[in-house]
């Protein structure tokens, strides 16, 4: 089984200093909701977002949208090979349910990321995702993986396909990739870091890479 961690993403609630802000105040009025049940999100929030500590790269929601698409629509997860984690900045962490379908539609996937910071478990019944107080360490403790990868542009280079070939040396390996736009890990300090190609990727296309070369090696 591979354990795929979407790390340390820009998906929260708008934070208390930014609450009573006009980009705030007007967007949740305009979707009918309290500013502090809307998730921050850069494209619409950028003026409250410059007054925020790390204001440039919070408030991404739509890459954890992107990479989830991926993940889960993939071959690997489709024959039940692959278990996905989001991770936030804020130690909030979601476990997905491998046969979730996540609305296509970002407006619906916001609206359920909305209902489940609120009710910490969406579907109510199905519980298809559910959120909990975790940091990375703790989750690494609990999945305890035989191996621990983190993508990173600095990190030992490695064909893709050649990372594909690696993973298959382990039962249950843990592979973690960056949840943000800019910059690096500001928690993760553990594993090993491998670079898959000379220069910075979009999150969800280190995704794909992971996971297709995984499949070489993991379908039979
Ligand atoms: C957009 S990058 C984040 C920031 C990146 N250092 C930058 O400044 O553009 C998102 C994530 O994709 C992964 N990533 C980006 N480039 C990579 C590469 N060349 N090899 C492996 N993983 C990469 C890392 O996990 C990274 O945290």
């Amino acid at each position: 089984m591979l354990h795929l961690i979407i790390a340390e993403s820009e998906l929260e609630l708008p934070p208390e200093p930014i609450l009573d802000h006009p980009a705030i105040l007007n967007y949740a009025k305009r979707r009918g909701k309290r500013p502090e049940e809307i998730i921050l999100d850069s494209t619409y929030h950028h003026a409250a977002l410059r007054k925020l500590e790390d204001g440039e790269r919070r408030g991404r929601p739509d890459i954890v949208h992107l990479c989830l698409l991926n993940a889960l629509e993939s071959i690997l997860n489709r024959e039940g090979k692959l278990r996905v984690y989001v991770h936030t900045r804020n130690d909030d962490l979601i476990y997905v349910n491998p046969e979730i379908r996540l609305p296509r539609n970002y407006t619906r996937f916001l609206g359920l990321m909305e209902s489940l910071f609120k009710e910490k478990t969406v579907p109510k019944d199905l519980g298809l995702l559910r959120m909990e107080k975790k940091t990375m360490d703790k989750l690494m403790d609990e999945i305890n993986p035989d191996a621990i990868f983190v993508m990173h542009e600095k990190g030992e280079k490695t064909k893709p396909w050649e990372f594909g070939r690696t993973l298959a040396e382990f039962k249950d390996p843990a592979v973690i990739v960056g949840g943000f736009p800019h910059g690096d890990f500001r928690k993760v300090d553990f594993g090993r870091r491998v670079s898959l190609y000379g220069e910075s990727l979009m999150a969800w296309t280190v995704v794909n890479e992971v996971i297709v070369n995984a499949e070489r090696y993991y379908l039979p």
